[in-house]
């Protein structure tokens, strides 16, 4: 993963769900337990951790950050000021790379809540990094090296796809496509379930049959070399059944419904922003 012989050392603070949707995704790919640390305050969530995945955890953030070469900021935002605070010491003694997870915080209100002068990558991963199939955007500021981007580029291909933003706006973009997006496809499961139940079929059933069909059809979109669009069309025989489904998404403004959903995801991202860097 690095030039060196030795993986580098990463810490994650706070063992949420993010955080062990990304190491859990690591250890599938092969990087080393030894090489991973997560913090929790809970004893029974490090036990579960520990058993689960087979990495070290602690209680003591700071003992975790003094031994890492990567430290991932993995708590809510609400969480981060007083988080941040609190490493200020070991992490202006070791400056480690940063790496943060958080919604809507900014990578100069995070530098300088730890003290300032880091290199500070601010990342926008998602849930489905637990099974490999993760899409994260991430913007890295200017104290970031060469290959400090390679290798957390690396680290995040291992759990899905990369994509780098030029702009630290750009991330609220990637938060509401990507970020908050498995949400809005599961949502969708969920509706296209239940619409099979009314319709006659099982729970079991309608799940099922929900369930592949999200996944063939985001299988066939990522292999095809057709676009969705012209995959939609191959699937509306004209005058045939799937038109009509289609024509009352289109009448009911299911475009500009994602289009309003996705601005008001952004909007609060930026308003997390201004209400935690004040
Ligand atoms: N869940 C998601 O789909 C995504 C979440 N994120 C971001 O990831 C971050 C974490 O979100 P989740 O994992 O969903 O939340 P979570 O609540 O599952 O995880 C946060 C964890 O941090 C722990 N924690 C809080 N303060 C701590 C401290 N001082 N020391 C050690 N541990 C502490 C909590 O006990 C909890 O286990 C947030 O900032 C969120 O914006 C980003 C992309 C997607
Ligand atoms: O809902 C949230 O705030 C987090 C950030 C992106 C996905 N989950």
């Amino acid at each position: 993963m690095n030039d060196s012989p030795q993986p580098s050392r990463i810490a994650f603070i706070g063992a949420g769900n993010m955080a062990s949707a990304i190491f859990g995704g690591m250890l599938d790919s092969g990087y080393p337990a030894e090489a991973i640390v997560a913090t929790s305050r809970s004893q029974e969530k490090r036990d579960d951790i520990s058993q689960r995945y087979g990495i070290r955890t602690m209680q003591d953030n700071l003992a975790a950050v003094q031994q890492a070469d990567v430290v991932v900021l993995a708590v809510k935002p609400q969480m981060m000021r007083d988080l941040c605070l609190s490493l200020r010491e070991s992490v202006q003694a070791r400056r480690p790379l940063i790496v943060s997870v958080a919604a809507g915080l900014d990578a100069a209100t995070l530098d300088n809540w730890l003290g300032g002068d880091l290199a500070v990558i601010r990342c926008m991963p998602n849930t489905p990094s637990l099974v490999g199939a993760g899409a994260s955007g991430l913007y890295a500021n200017a104290r970031v090296s060469d290959a400090q981007r390679q290798l957390v580029a690396e680290l995040l291909t291992s759990v899905g796809l990369v994509e780098w933003v030029e702009q630290e706006a750009q991330i609220e973009a990637v938060t509401a496509i990507s970020g908050s997006g498995p949400a809005y496809f599961f949502l969708f499961m969920e509706s296209l379930e239940a619409a099979g139940v009314e319709l006659g079929l099982s729970t079991e059933s309608a799940r099922r049959l929900a369930l592949q069909t999200a996944f063939g059809a985001a299988k066939m979109a990522r292999e095809s070399v057709f676009d969705p669009a012209e995959l939609r069309r191959r699937v509306t025989s004209p005058n045939g059944t799937t038109e009509r489904a289609i024509q009352t998404f289109e009448e009911a403004g299911l475009a500009d419904i994602v289009g309003r959903a996705t601005q008001a995801c952004a909007e609060r991202a930026r308003e997390l922003s201004r209400e935690l860097s004040k």
